[in-house]
């Protein structure tokens, strides 16, 4: 791997990866030492989580976006936001997106980005620079953006315009969250585990797990445990390894859902996320029959899907089916379809290894949270 010390300003790599510049891919975290399956890689807290939709604020808490109680607590000033408990209600949401709630309400085709900037524009000078250092690729300001900048002027009172506030920082946020933005999905199964609707409700800016780049089999994974009423920092999430990771081998995520077909990956990566992938499956696969040529596949664009949206979606369109070409030597790449995609088309990791190192032969699915013995075995990598 060629690499060079990339630039220290920014989000900070935690303990077990380094951060280092790879050409074509920016930065990359590679793994300081030896990870064991299962090693929790990153335990990170979201600088900012904002709703996903005005619809997504009835049913989900304003302020740790757990879903709400029966009897929820509305905001005492806006009247729109509601909180799961008197604590959350104390600590608040955005002010300036409580301040502009009620008048987006009145105009429910306002764009979700507006969401997203009221949010990050209340948040303190030093957080939202923090922000601004991200990676971005896409060619802005344009009309959109000036457009978006000019709602926010009707919406933001002069006595609340927050520092920076112009459209080129309105631009340059808006460039960020489209390629850094994780989304935090409703939850996937009922208690009766039939299949609930999914959805995203909120989505969350994580600064040290933005620096992961994709393949798409990747060798670690996110879970986030959003509705689990024991934990404090509900919305802080892993990253844990699919297997044994090699000192110096870059650790990777996949910004898109696995079982997704070659052409629907390709498609999405290049267009929320500026990149062709070379990755060993991709290369494979575009040397199958129907990768060749230049037709475009249907797939599933909903105009939605951003890092990870896509480990828990319902549909299955631009979906792999294997045919006899891919079955076997043409396909290298199964085992990892056995061992660590869930019949979800969520991903397998196993559990955290006991104190003593030991890994753990129990799997957990990043989606439906299923937690299944590894048929496999607990070493060895994919
Ligand atoms: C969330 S950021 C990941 C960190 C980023 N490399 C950086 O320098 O901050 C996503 C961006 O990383 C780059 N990237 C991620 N995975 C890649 C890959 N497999 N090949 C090429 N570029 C990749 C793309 O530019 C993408 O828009």
């Amino acid at each position: 791997m060629s690499s060079s010390q990339p630039n220290q300003t920014g989000p900070t790599p935690p303990p077990l990866v380094r951060l280092v510049e790879i050409p074509g891919r920016g930065r990359a975290l590679i793994a300081s030492g030896p990870i064991k399956p299962g090693q929790v890689i990153l335990t990170d807290s979201p600088l900012l989580v904002y709703p996903s939709s005005l619809s997504s604020l009835p049913s989900f808490c304003s302020r740790c976006f757990r879903l709400l109680p029966s009897q929820p607590l509305p905001c005492s000033s806006c009247h729109v936001a509601l909180f799961c408990s008197v604590r959350c209600l104390s600590l608040s949401h955005p002010p300036l997106l409580c301040h502009a709630l009620p008048s987006l309400l009145s105009v429910p085709s306002s764009s979700p980005d507006l969401l997203f900037l009221l949010s990050a524009y209340s948040l303190p000078s030093s957080s939202v620079l923090q922000l601004l250092t991200l990676h971005s690729y896409s060619i802005l300001p344009n009309e959109l953006t000036q457009t978006l900048h000019s709602q926010l002027c009707s919406l933001i009172p002069p006595n609340l315009i927050p520092m920076n506030f112009n459209h080129e920082t309105t631009a340059s946020l808006l460039s960020k969250e489209k390629v850094n933005s994780f989304c935090l999905m409703n939850p996937r199964s009922g208690t009766n585990g039939d299949v609930e609707e999914t959805g995203v409700r909120a989505y969350g800016i994580y600064l040290s797990a933005s620096l992961f780049n994709h393949d798409c089999l990747p060798n670690a994974c996110r879970f986030d445990y959003i509705d689990d009423p024991n934990r404090e920092n509900n919305t802080e999430f892993t990253i844990r390894a699919l297997h044994e990771i090699a000192e110096g081998s870059e650790v990777c995520i996949s910004y898109v859902r696995v079982r997704r077909g070659y052409r629907v990956r390709q498609r999405m990566l290049m267009e929320y996320y500026g990149f062709r992938c070379e990755c060993d499956r991709c290369k494979i696969e575009s040397q199958w029959k129907e990768n060749q040529g230049d037709e475009e596949v249907g797939g599933d664009e909903n105009g939605e899907e951003e890092m990870e949206e896509m480990e828990g979606e319902e549909d299955v369109e631009g979906e792999m089916e294997m045919t006899e070409e891919e079955d076997g030597e043409d396909f290298p790449h199964q085992y990892f379809f056995l061992r660590y995609v869930c019949e979800c088309g969520g991903t397998l990791a196993p559990l955290p290894p006991s104190h003593g190192g030991i890994p753990s032969d129990l799997m957990e699915c990043n989606v439906c949270g299923t937690v299944k013995k590894d048929e496999f075995g607990s070493t060895g990598g994919a």
